[in-house]
């Protein structure tokens, strides 16, 4: 069990003192730990035997910087006093009052205030100590240690004199780059870049710690560092991860089908160094899959991001076949065909009679139930969804589909598969569209509406990008393709009818000849080299889809504010993640706000959709859903559970109702004979999101 946070300090005979933190697993820098190191640095510049310190951490670790968990604290409580003053109170009066020489001893990482602690050796080293250490080396480094300030990530910026002491140790563009990608270099990189000897006066500290703390209470870094921390949650799964099961290791992977979605997943598998076995109807379409899979590495070579003998040996652990004959010793199979249920059904029979006991049998669907799709099995516990977002292997997010009969087993072995191919995993229920897509399912919804009310679809737009999303829903639409937008809105419109609305846009602009990007023609104008640019010749199609849906109220478009049109996209989004919410389709509302950053480009530093509507308020959306349901009718309705939450006066992220029924009420324990853990039911307990 990891110790208590605690800085410890040893004495050499050498006369060097070693100061040691220790609070892992990343040595974060809590308020104790600063108290700590307070406390051992005045006692070295105290005591006539040292001579020289050394600080460093343990465990292999420096120091993943201040402790993330102060600002979560500060947000929920808003006392500003929880920060402590690190840059003036340990910097100027203890370290550099002391006049003692002091080195970092980095190894494995230091981060954010991780690294500005190293930099203080450079700070003083920088005055009088440089001159009689003659060119000693402040900051002894093992290989390949990462250094990085990536404060902005979180929405703050360095707040223990990194912004000073960076640029004056590596030259300020290579500190600004760091600063503002949040990328962390690698030792060696480091030294390359060199040492700087200059001093940031008291007065410029004092700035940068005022600025700190502002930017510590602003929503952006409220969101961000929301964000942070529900992404590490995302892997915590009640019932899955926390029954002492161990994930097996996945050394080769069947891919079935390879279309863009299999190429994309095969990729990934193989980026990672697991053998891949990619399985096609024919040698036209298996040929192609291949292709595009070397395409994808190859293309990594061209851009100086892998070797070309790296490439080589990765593209070595793929093999295309024809059968399923090199099925017999593989761990898992992922199914991405197309959607259609027979055929999906017979390769679920096909791959249960071809694959090992234990192999665990995927699909990539991204609407069908698994339940349909596991229908003529006998494998229940091992059918898992495993919903890849287009490209594969780029996109970060993983959404683990489980029925009500997916052993634990079987998600544990997902979630360490996704990590190891660097996705975040979030494991949800089996519904349509899962997650990510059924809570978004209104964001196209309403904007179609909205057009069909008489707004301008490049004004809608432009609301959303000026929102923080990369395009609003229409350039959406036209890069997904106009195909897709039809098939999803169908099983969107057949299981929720009692919230679509049915326009028919997409169909008339199908007719006129547009694809969206695919064609270069959609809401959008293409061209190669140029940004996409608005179509005025679309606006008679539109006034084509007005004069189809008379929903305009007394026949003239409305009115809004940009305001209202955000609202009018976005808060239907929120009634919908509420369904989600209260059909516990997540385990808890902060995975919903990481699959909305990660799976549909929701900006991070607004938290995710959730978090986003919480600071909104709950009882604004509400009224204004209200509002426009008698304006506008149905599709605006307000949820039960939204509606709840804003009689109770609570926000959407706090105690979901626990209801005892469905997969969340069932843990798992290892008791099969075949060695799959069997579910066995739990007691109801109320669980905080
Ligand atoms: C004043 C200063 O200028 C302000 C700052 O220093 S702000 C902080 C700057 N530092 C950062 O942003 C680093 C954030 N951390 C990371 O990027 C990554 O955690 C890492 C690269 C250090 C390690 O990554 P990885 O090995 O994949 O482990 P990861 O799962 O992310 O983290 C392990 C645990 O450490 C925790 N952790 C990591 N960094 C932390 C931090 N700075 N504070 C508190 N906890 C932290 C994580 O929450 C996680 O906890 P859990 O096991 O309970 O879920």
């Amino acid at each position: 069990m990891a110790g208590a946070p605690r800085v410890v300090m040893e004495v050499g005979s050498d006369g060097v003192a070693v100061i040691t933190i220790s609070n892992p697993p990343v040595n974060a820098l809590a308020v104790e730990i600063i108290a700590g190191l307070k406390a051992k640095y005045d006692e070295a510049m105290n005591r006539n035997d040292v001579k020289a310190i050394v600080v460093t951490g343990d465990g292999g670790k420096f120091s993943g910087g201040f402790d993330i968990n102060v600002f979560e604290k500060v947000h929920k409580t808003g006392d500003l006093t929880l920060l402590p003053d690190v840059s003036i109170d340990l910097v100027v009066n203890t370290i550099e009052g002391g006049r003692k020489p002091s080195v970092a001893a980095i190894q494995g990482l230091a981060l954010g205030g991780g690294l500005e602690l190293a930099l203080f050796p450079a700070f003083i080293l920088g005055t009088s100590l440089l001159n009689y250490l003659q060119g000693c080396h402040a900051r002894i480094s093992a290989p390949r240690a990462q250094l990085g300030l990536p404060e902005l990530s979180l929405g703050v910026i360095p707040g223990f004199g990194g912004t000073q002491r960076l640029p004056r140790l590596i030259g300020l563009k290579k500190a600004v780059e760091m600063m503002v990608s949040s990328k962390p270099i690698l030792s060696e990189e480091g030294r390359q870049l060199g040492l700087i000897d200059v001093v940031v006066p008291p007065h410029e500290l004092l700035k940068e710690a005022k600025v700190f703390k502002e930017l510590v209470q602003t929503d952006t870094a409220k969101g961000l560092v929301h964000a942070f921390f529900a992404q590490r949650m995302t892997a915590k799964v009640p019932g899955v991860t926390d029954v002492g099961l161990k994930p097996r290791h996945m050394k080769k992977v069947a891919v079935i089908g390879g279309g863009l979605m299999g190429s994309g997943i095969a990729t990934a598998l193989l980026l990672s160094n697991i053998k891949v076995v990619l399985k096609e109807v024919n040698s036209e379409f298996l040929s192609r899959g291949l292709k595009s899979i070397e395409g994808n590495i190859r293309g990594l070579v061209t851009r100086g991001k892998m070797a070309s003998d790296k490439a080589e040996k990765t593209l070595s652990l793929l093999k295309g076949v024809l059968d399923y004959s090199d099925f017999k010793d593989v761990d898992m199979v992922i199914e991405a065909v197309v959607e259609n249920i027979p055929l999906k059904q017979t390769i679920f029979s096909d791959i249960e009679k071809a694959c090992p006991p234990h192999c665990i049998l995927a699909t990539n669907t991204s609407t069908i139930d698994l339940n349909v799709i596991g229908e003529k099995t006998t494998s229940q516990e091992r059918i898992v969804g495993a919903h890849f977002f287009s490209p594969a292997h780029i996109m970060p997010l993983l959404e683990i589909v489980r029925t009500n009969r997916t052993s634990a087993q079987v998600l544990l072995d997902l979630i360490a598969l996704g990590k190891t191919i660097k996705k975040v995993p979030v494991v949800v229920g089996n519904c349509t569209g899962f997650a990510v897509n059924r809570t978004f399912f209104p964001y196209s919804q309403s904007a179609h509406l909205l057009a069909n009310l008489g707004v301008d679809v490049f004004r809608i737009d432009r609301v959303i990008t000026e929102f923080g999303l990369p395009m609003g829903p229409f350039q959406l639409q036209d890069l997904a393709g106009y195909g897709v937008a039809l098939a999803v809105g169908k099983e969107f419109a057949s299981a929720f009818p009692d919230r679509t609305f049915r326009s028919p846009l997409v169909e008339l602009l199908v007719k006129s000849g547009r694809n969206g990007k695919n064609n270069g023609k959609g809401y959008y104008i293409y061209e190669k080299g140029s940004k996409p640019k608005p179509d005025p010749s679309v606006l008679p199609i539109i006034e084509e889809s007005r004069r189809v849906t008379n929903v305009v109220p007394g026949g003239k478009p409305i009115s809004v504010s940009d305001q209202e049109i955000l609202g009018m996209i976005l808060f239907p989004v929120v009634n919908e993640a509420c369904r989600v919410l209260e059909e516990e389709v997540v385990v808890r509302a902060s995975d919903l706000d990481v699959a909305s950053v990660l799976g549909m480009s929701f900006p991070s530093y607004r938290g995710g959709i959730v978090f986003w509507a919480d600071t909104v308020g709950p009882s604004h959306i509400y009224e204004s859903l209200k509002k426009w349901t008698n304006l506008y009718g149905n599709f605006f309705r307000p949820s039960k559970f939204l509606e709840e939450r804003v009689a109770k006066g609570l926000p959407l992220v706090s105690i979901l109702p626990f209801v005892c029924a469905g997969f969340n009420v069932i843990i798992y324990k290892v008791t099969a004979v075949d060695g799959m853990p069997k579910a066995i039911t739990a007691p109801c307990q109320e669980r905080n999101h």
